[in-house]
């Protein structure tokens, strides 16, 4: 089985081309590619394959030709994996399965098409606006947090640390405690605090995100998304840009009327052949 490893700011994906829709990936298989001892290790894993090819893609082939297939490290999957899609659209393009000369590349995702532009080592992609739709609490070793329920695609939880508490001392090695009657399928929590020193704007924070099927990633696309429309709306805005640094680069989010891009680098850093029968569940 050929594959090929990716990340976007350090939110780490196995990448196995498919395009006919030939391999039987099961949560078994996803979870063994993931395992970083044992397999390729990785947040999850991108199937690349032929919208028209899969039973979730075949509705929305006429508007993209290729479906991300996203699944989390754990074998579950997702509605929608932000820093997937971009890096999706880099192996697109260098398996010259795209042109990035076009103005925009649709990709269909579990969560609708998204729109990505190539700009160097920049990737953008064009997802829905974020939605806030409640508020809810994470609890975690002894601390319980605010925060606000937000839709882009798959589900969050921003919480915006009061003054006073580090980012950098929570304990995300396990999930923060949720309400269940608020997040059915789980959540995505995201932990912000204003970037310091403060740099002249107002939009510009620190994260980190215990992601639901993965753990604590390096990044989180959809929650850097999640977070900016947070940061809007508490600056009395609702449109701008807001820079989200993670544990592991820089991400752009830029909040419009009617969407929200998410810009960052995308690398592709290896590729090669695993035997599954090799990989133990
Ligand atoms: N890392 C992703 C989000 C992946 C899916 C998430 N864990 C979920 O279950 O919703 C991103 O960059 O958006």
């Amino acid at each position: 089985m050929e594959f090929t490893k990716g990340h976007g700011a350090g939110n780490d994906f196995v990448i196995l081309p498919d395009p006919d829709g030939a391999l039987e990936l099961t949560p078994g298989l996803v979870a063994a590619l993931c395992d970083r001892r044992r397999g390729i290790g990785g947040d999850g894993v991108l199937r690349v394959v032929r919208a028209a090819k899969h039973p979730e893609g075949a509705a929305l082939a006429g508007e993209a030709e290729w479906f991300m297939d996203y699944w989390n490290a754990d074998g579950s999957y997702a509605e929608m994996c932000g820093n997937g899609a971009r890096v999706f659209v880099r192996y697109l393009v260098a398996a010259g399965l795209a042109d990035p000369a076009g103005e925009t590349l649709p990709v269909a995702t579990r969560a609708g098409v998204v729109r990505a532009v190539v700009q160097g080592e920049t990737i953008a992609v064009e997802m829905r606006r974020p939605r806030m739709y409640d508020t809810a609490s994470a609890a975690l070793g002894g601390l319980t947090l605010a925060g606000t329920a937000v839709d882009v695609g798959n589900p969050h939880l921003v919480c915006s640390l009061p003054a006073g508490l580090d980012l950098a001392a929570l304990d995300l090695t396990r999930a923060p405690d949720v309400d269940p009657t608020v997040f059915p399928a789980g959540v995505n929590v995201e932990f912000t605090t204003p970037a310091e020193p403060v740099d002249g704007t107002d939009g510009h924070v620190l994260m980190r995100v215990y992601e639901r099927g993965s753990a604590e990633t390096l990044a989180c696309g959809t929650g850097a998304c999640a977070v900016g429309a947070v940061v809007l709306r508490d600056a009395g805005q609702d449109t701008g840009t807001v820079t989200v640094d993670v544990p592991g680069g820089r991400l752009t989010v830029t909040v419009t009327d009617d969407s929200c891009w998410l810009a960052g680098p995308a690398v592709l850093v290896a590729t090669g052949e695993i035997a599954p029968t090799a990989l133990q569940p």
